[in-house]
């Protein structure tokens, strides 16, 4: 369970990186001091800021510009690559397709998949089979994209491996059977601008993205440096802004961390209100578990959690697949 946290720990994660795959990682003293920071975080948050984590900063922006640039095209041209079933659930969505607690959320997006070729994972996966859908314009959004998902897919190997620490197992807790073969998704997002968004200039009510937790195990968000929308729950139903901090990714928990955890660690509530007059972009990555793995609480944390098993078995992609099936306005 969060707690009445007022603000949002920022780590620097770069003693973790500099002795991430050594075997005995845990005994260094700097690597300590990080797994330390993240089990408080995740604890009393479920929320932090990372820095020191060594995706170039010309990267991260050159995501947002061509976020930006895509979304400023038409809609004939950005329908090209219109979100369908058939695709997998990949691809644009116009602002208010998205639906959260059934509420039409203010926000176009492209969605992004690890790709699932047929038959992949059985019944299971047939929702999510399908190819990304990338669009002509801009023409280097592809690859951008593509080298940006591959770095933070590494990333968040590597700081799996601390929180694997931080819940007192060993280090590749999160590798192998249980998240060795991760899937990812990628929401490349974008927020109209209060007044446009309504209409009536009250930007209180512009909902971008509703109430919600994540659905897997760790989420790196790439936002504006100059626009403050997103927010995060505390214990007594407070919304505290996670005001963007330069070079920093806004990392939170989801709901498999939460069941592996024994709910040691929480996916907290979180949602997204730009009342700002200027459009919003943010790129969010999900590193997940492996699509088809049984997730159920890790002995160690259930010893941790006073011996008693608080969640029954989940499936990450059986979790993925009931989301996404009710995500969307027919
Ligand atoms: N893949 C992830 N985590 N996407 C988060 C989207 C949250 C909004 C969505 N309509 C919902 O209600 O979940
Ligand atoms: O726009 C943001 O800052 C966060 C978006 C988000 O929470 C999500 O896509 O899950
Ligand atoms: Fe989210």
């Amino acid at each position: 369970m969060s707690t009445d946290f007022k603000s949002i720990p920022l780590i620097d994660i770069g003693p973790l990186l500099a002795k991430c795959d050594d075997p005995d990682m845990g005994e260094d003293p700097g690597v300590a001091e990080v797994v330390r920071q993240l089990d408080r975080a995740c604890r009393e948050a479920g929320f932090f800021y990372v820095k020191g984590h060594g995706i170039p900063e010309s990267l991260i922006k050159k995501v947002r510009t061509s976020t930006r640039e895509f979304f400023k095209l038409p809609y004939e041209e950005k329908s090209k690559i219109k979100m369908t079933p058939v695709a997998g659930y990949r691809g644009y969505q116009r602002v208010g397709e998205n639906i959260t607690k059934g509420v039409p959320d203010m926000h176009e997006a492209i969605d992004c998949y690890r790709e699932v070729r047929q038959g992949m994972y059985g019944d299971l996966g047939k929702v999510m089979e399908g190819c990304n859908q990338w669009p002509v314009n801009p023409p280097d959004l592809k690859p951008i994209m593509e080298e940006y998902v591959s770095l933070c897919t590494e990333l968040s190997r590597k700081i799996m491996r601390g929180i694997a620490l931080a819940l007192g197992g060993s280090p590749n807790e999160f590798e192998g059977q249980r998240a060795g073969d991760p899937f990812w998704v990628l929401r490349i997002i974008g927020y109209p601008g209060a007044s446009k968004a309504n209409g009536l200039g009250t930007p209180e009510n512009d909902i971008g993205c509703g109430a919600h937790t994540d659905y897997g195990l760790l989420t790196l968000v790439n936002q504006d440096d100059d626009i403050t929308a997103l927010q995060v729950k505390n214990l007594s139903g407070e919304w505290i802004s996670a005001v963007p901090i330069p070079g920093t990714f806004v990392c939170n928990i989801g709901d498999m961390l939460k069941v592996w955890s024994n709910g040691l660690y929480d996916s907290t509530l979180h949602r997204v209100i730009n009342s700002c007059p200027r459009y919003r972009v943010c790129v969010a990555y999900f590193y997940e578990p492996n699509f088809d793995v049984p997730v159920e609480p890790l002995d160690v944390c259930v010893r941790r959690t006073g011996g008693t098993r608080k969640f029954g078995r989940a499936c990450y992609g059986e979790h993925l697949v009931s989301k996404v099936q009710t995500n969307f306005v027919e």
